[in-house]
């Protein structure tokens, strides 16, 4: 089976940020949401291996671009009910793009045909009212109903000890795996121990 990639979502610390990253996650997110409590105000200026993916919800087109800009983000993360007209924008703009898709009980993969020309990856997160960072699951059942070529991450109340069920799941189409609260002893900062034992099993 392929290895899959690991994201790190949720960051915001510098000595926590540059721990996580000394471990070799592919991803670390940070999250440019002002309602989440893993808000970042200020970027920790610190220098790093993995990608930086800059998370927004519904934000202005001009915010996100200065975001991206300033903190040199290398993915930006459209986890809000963002339009396929604003997607689109910022592909032509040249970002590299995630777009979230907030799921229960179904993929809607008509919906996401729109958006595939314009996006690098899908995710999978639990839909809740605030959006992300829950803690919860969704039924990864219906990720067996996914037919797009476009490569997902998987999100949505992650632990340790789902390794196993993951790689039961055989997707094809399963790129990377997304951890956050999971793995947290307080808002935006992680255990790194955890993460190393969740990495190491991957
Ligand atoms: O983490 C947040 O606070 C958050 C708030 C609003 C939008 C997105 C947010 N997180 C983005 C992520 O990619 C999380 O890793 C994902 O939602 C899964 O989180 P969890 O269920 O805690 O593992």
């Amino acid at each position: 089976m392929k290895q899959l990639k690991l994201k790190v979502c949720g960051m915001r610390a510098p000595d926590n940020l540059q721990a996580l990253d000394q471990i070799g996650p592919d991803f670390i997110g940070f999250i440019f949401y002002p309602k989440s409590t893993r808000y970042v105000s200020d970027f920790p200026d610190v220098t790093l291996e993995a990608q930086k993916v800059g998370v927004f919800v519904n934000e202005t087109l001009e915010k996100v671009q200065e975001m991206a800009e300033s903190c040199q983000l290398d993915l930006l993360q459209l986890h809000g009910s963002e339009s396929v007209d604003y997607v689109r924008s910022l592909k032509e703009a040249g970002f590299r793009l995630i777009k979230v898709f907030s799921v229960t009980d179904s993929i809607p993969e008509a919906q996401m045909e729109s958006y595939e020309p314009f996006v690098d990856f899908f995710l999978f997160d639990t839909k809740t009212p605030k959006y992300g960072g829950s803690g919860q699951k969704f039924n990864w059942e219906i990720l067996k109903t996914y037919h797009l070529n476009k490569p997902f991450f998987l999100s949505g109340g992650i632990d340790l000890d789902d390794i196993a069920a993951i790689k039961a799941l055989e997707l094809p189409q399963l790129y990377a795996v997304d951890i956050n609260s999971r793995f947290e002893q307080r808002p935006a900062l992680k255990d790194i121990e955890k993460v190393k034992a969740f990495k190491e099993l991957l």
